[in-house]
């Protein structure tokens, strides 16, 4: 084995109450910024409501959700029916499934077009995902902090991590049932950043 080789498997990331594993880089057929530029150019981004305490807001993010037919989704009380997948989604769904040894029938894509972007705090914990959901998230161009907090254990101190360009992070286990996650706005960043979460829908 090359010293010198990046890992080509999962890290496991310690964390309690949770499973999380990171990969630093996933590299595919063609560079990372050809795959950036791609999916940017040839997804047909949506913008999304969400309607917090009666009033309604425009998501500051765009997204796309691709997946198997049938296989619908309701998110932020949006429900989404797939996109039918394109060659380049399929694609890296395949090596991510080789990756992640686990099978998804689904993307949700997030645009996050500059650093005034974001995500607010959520958990991924619909009951289309079950029990304990294996969400495997990949990175792609600006790098953006993903901020994990505990719901119910104010001693533990919140966890931020860095979503560099190609990086994987795997969410599993009980992480749904006892964190949320977030993207916080990083003003200052100017680079536009995409965000796949493969899941596996029941
Ligand atoms: O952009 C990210 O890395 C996070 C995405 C996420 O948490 C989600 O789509 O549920
Ligand atoms: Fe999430």
């Amino acid at each position: 084995m090359d010293l010198f080789e990046s890992p080509s498997e999962l890290i496991k990331i310690p964390m309690s109450d949770g499973d999380l594993y990171s990969l630093q880089s996933l590299k595919f057929d063609c560079s990372n910024e050809d795959l950036l530029s791609r999916l940017i150019l040839e997804t047909p981004w949506r913008e999304e409501k969400i309607t917090v305490w009666g009033k309604t807001f425009i998501q500051p993010r765009l997204i796309a959700w691709y997946g198997d037919k049938g296989k619908n989704y309701t998110y932020s009380g949006n429900k989404f029916e797939p996109l039918a997948w394109t060659p380049l989604l399929l694609s890296i769904k395949k090596k991510i499934e080789e990756v992640c040894k686990k099978n998804f029938n689904s993307v949700l894509l997030n645009y996050y077009r500059s650093g005034l972007d974001s995500l607010g705090f959520h958990s991924d914990d619909e009951p289309e995902l079950g029990e304990n959901p294996s969400i495997a998230s990949l990175s792609l161009g600006e790098t953006r902090t993903f901020i994990f907090k505990h719901k119910k254990n104010k001693s533990i101190a919140p966890m931020k991590i860095y979503l560099t360009d190609e990086s994987l992070i795997v969410m599993d286990g009980d992480i749904q049932k006892n964190w949320i996650h977030g993207i916080p706005k990083e003003p200052l960043k100017l680079g536009a950043r995409v965000n796949l979460t493969f899941r596996y829908i029941l």
